[in-house]
């Protein structure tokens, strides 16, 4: 019996036959600034995003102040790291939320990987704790992600803060039109959500950046006004904006949050102190103990033969079905 001749052909061209059109390659990104300990919460998310089993990598935009050693821990991780160069907003006087917000225009820059025709976007300070590689089905055409909340100080310096009103909760205070005008679109928190490259969409943003005053909430402000027409809005299992747990308990269901956003002061997991105001409750300790179960998890750390083999298999299996098609039925 001739031993039957098996030409192996290379991973990578059996990843090019691959069903999966390339046009539909798709990514999670997330943005990186700094040599400071940010950098803590990408490894985490990159492990959190393979304890899900999420089908997708996670590129990590960086700026030049992000060291070599951090691009290395990352690329360690799995990440695909890109170094992008730094957006800045026009000269202005803004008082932003926060100080460094003025990085966060950066964030901007994502819109030119046209490589991925789909891509969800992660804050650094974000857990996934289960799989949302569904989103990237959702019809193209609009910018997915969670409604935000305007009940924390940090929004103090808006009508909706000053009479309490909050998309949130709509009902339980109106908002007057007569006095103050067309209510609010939706608005989402930009630390999560679905898009689509595209280097039209990324020309005529940094276009439009040029002409627009900076706002107190950055490049979150700017998202929102400009794709305030193809926003829509998805549940916030999503992003779990932590202040929803004492601001609108009603609209939350804990222990169905897929995705957790530490971006209430003091939560950020690798600085926890539990001193500030909120950080001693006790679904706030549990969140940042798993965040930490994650991060430390050993099993969960990149392992390249490991990866080659999911691949390989994944590619074996597409590419066996196709040929058992093709192939001459057996003698
Ligand atoms: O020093 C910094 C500050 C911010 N970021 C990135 O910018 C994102 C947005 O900032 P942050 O999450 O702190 O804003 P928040 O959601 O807490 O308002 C972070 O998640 C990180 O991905 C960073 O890499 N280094
Ligand atoms: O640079 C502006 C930032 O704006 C958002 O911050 C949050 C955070 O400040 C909370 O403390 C607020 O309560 C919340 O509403 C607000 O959205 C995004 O999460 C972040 O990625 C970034 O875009
Ligand atoms: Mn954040």
């Amino acid at each position: 019996m001739a031993s039957k001749q098996v030409n192996y052909i290379s991973l990578e061209t059996m990843m090019m036959t691959s069903k999966e059109d390339h046009t539909q390659m798709r990514a999670f990104v997330t943005f990186l600034a700094g040599d400071g300990d940010y950098v803590k919460g990408v490894v985490g998310l990159a492990k959190g995003l393979r304890k899900a089993k999420s089908r997708y990598p996670l590129v990590v935009a960086v700026l030049p102040d992000v060291p070599e050693e951090h691009r290395n821990i990352l690329v360690s991780q799995g990440c695909v790291v890109r170094e992008i160069e730094p957006v800045y907003p026009p000269e202005n006087q803004t008082q932003f939320a926060m100080a460094y917000y003025v990085i966060n225009y950066s964030k901007l820059r994502i819109w030119e990987f046209v490589e991925f025709s789909k891509m969800i976007y992660l804050d650094g300070d974000i857990q996934l704790f289960d799989n949302i590689d569904h989103l990237f089905d959702l019809p193209d055409g609009n910018l997915y992600a969670v409604m935000d909340c305007f009940c924390e100080k940090t929004w103090s310096h808006t009508p909706q803060f000053q009479i309490g009103y909050c998309q949130q909760s709509p009902n339980k205070v109106q908002w007057a039109e007569e006095q103050l005008g067309p209510r609010p679109s939706l608005y989402f928190n930009a630390g999560m959500f679905v898009f689509e490259p595209k280097m039209s969409i990324y020309h005529d943003l940094l276009n439009n950046l040029k002409l627009t005053q900076p706002t107190p909430f950055a490049e979150q402000d700017f998202l929102n006004m400009y794709f305030k027409d193809i926003y829509k809005p998805i549940p916030p299992i999503y992003n779990l904006v932590l202040a929803m747990l004492w601001r609108h308990p009603e609209n939350i269901e804990l222990n169905k949050a897929k995705v957790v956003h530490y971006c209430a002061a003091g939560s950020k997991p690798w600085r926890y102190t539990g001193m500030e105001a909120n950080m001693e409750r006790e679904d706030i300790k549990i969140l940042v103990k798993k965040w930490w179960e994650i991060y430390d998890d050993e099993s969960l750390d990149y392992k390249p033969e490991e990866a080659r083999l999911q691949l390989l298999k994944a590619a074996l299996s597409e590419f066996s079905n196709d040929y058992y098609m093709l192939a001459p039925s057996a003698a």
